[in-house]
């Protein structure tokens, strides 16, 4: 078994989700970051890659009182779940992701180094799977077995293409700000190896959101290898 996974992801006209320099661009307009924080509210967890935290230093937490509070209404925690797939415990210790802000899921491989964890574990728990790689599709069931039932992925384009090589995606909301960014080692929505098929998508939805466009997509076919 395994959660209801969609990602959401803000990208150029042009498809990049970061410039070459993979800093932190603000690419959503203000509705959007709305609707967002709205996405990450309604989650049980959010998930991001190593390579996300690195470049963005992420909280990753809800920002409006009232969906938080709501939450709370609701017998939630204030935050969702944090999870961070890392497989060899790059993650700087003092990363805002490991604040007490929220709980953190730290995924990692048995490459990860064990004295980085005995060090981490203090901060978040630690959750290992796969030789080299963190497995996907064991972090999927686990998620679910400790109550995760809605996961909301926030990227980064590596971690979104090997979701969908292993089959994991549901959907997928792409909201396209009014910017060119250029690049060709700018990362785009899906990096990484291509998939061996191109994964289909029925569009459920697009409309007008600030200066952009948001769309959202169902993923037809799951298995693309
Ligand atoms: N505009 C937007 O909406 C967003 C933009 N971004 C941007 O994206 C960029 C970061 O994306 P990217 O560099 O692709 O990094 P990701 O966040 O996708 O992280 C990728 C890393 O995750 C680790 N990982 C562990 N297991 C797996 C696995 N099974 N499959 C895939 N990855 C795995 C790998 O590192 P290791 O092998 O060490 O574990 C890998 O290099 C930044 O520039 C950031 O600003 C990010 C999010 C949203
Ligand atoms: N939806 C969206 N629009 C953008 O323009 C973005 N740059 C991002 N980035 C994602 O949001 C994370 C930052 O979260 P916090 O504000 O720190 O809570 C960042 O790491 C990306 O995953 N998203």
């Amino acid at each position: 078994m395994k959660p209801f996974v969609f990602v959401n992801v803000a990208a150029s006209v042009d498809g990049k989700i970061s410039n070459e320099r993979r800093v932190q661009l603000r690419i959503s307009s203000k509705e959007d970051m709305e609707r967002v924080d709205k996405l990450r509210a309604e989650s049980d967890a959010i998930m991001v890659g190593i390579g996300t935290v690195l470049a963005d230093n992420p909280k990753l937490t809800v920002k409006s009182d009232e969906l938080r509070k709501k939450r709370v209404l609701e017998g939630k925690p204030e935050n969702p779940l944090r999870v961070v797939v890392d497989s060899k415990a790059r993650i700087p210790e003092d990363a805002l992701i490991l604040n007490d802000e929220a709980e953190t899921l730290l995924a990692v491989s048995k490459k990860a180094d064990l004295e980085k964890l005995k060090k981490l574990q203090e901060k978040a728990m630690i959750f290992v799977a796969g030789e080299e790689r963190v497995d996907l599709s064991e972090l999927m069931e686990f998620l679910y077995h400790i109550g995760v039932r809605k996961l909301m992925v926030e990227g980064g384009g590596e971690l979104i293409a090997s979701l969908f090589r292993e089959g994991l995606v549901d959907e997928i909301y792409v909201y396209y700000g009014n910017v060119i960014i250029a690049g060709k080692n700018s990362p785009t929505i899906a990096d990484g190896k291509s998939l061996d098929e191109p994964a289909e998508l029925e569009l459920l939805e697009f409309k007008k959101l600030g200066g952009g466009i948001l769309t959202r997509w169902r993923v037809k076919r799951k298995r693309f290898n």
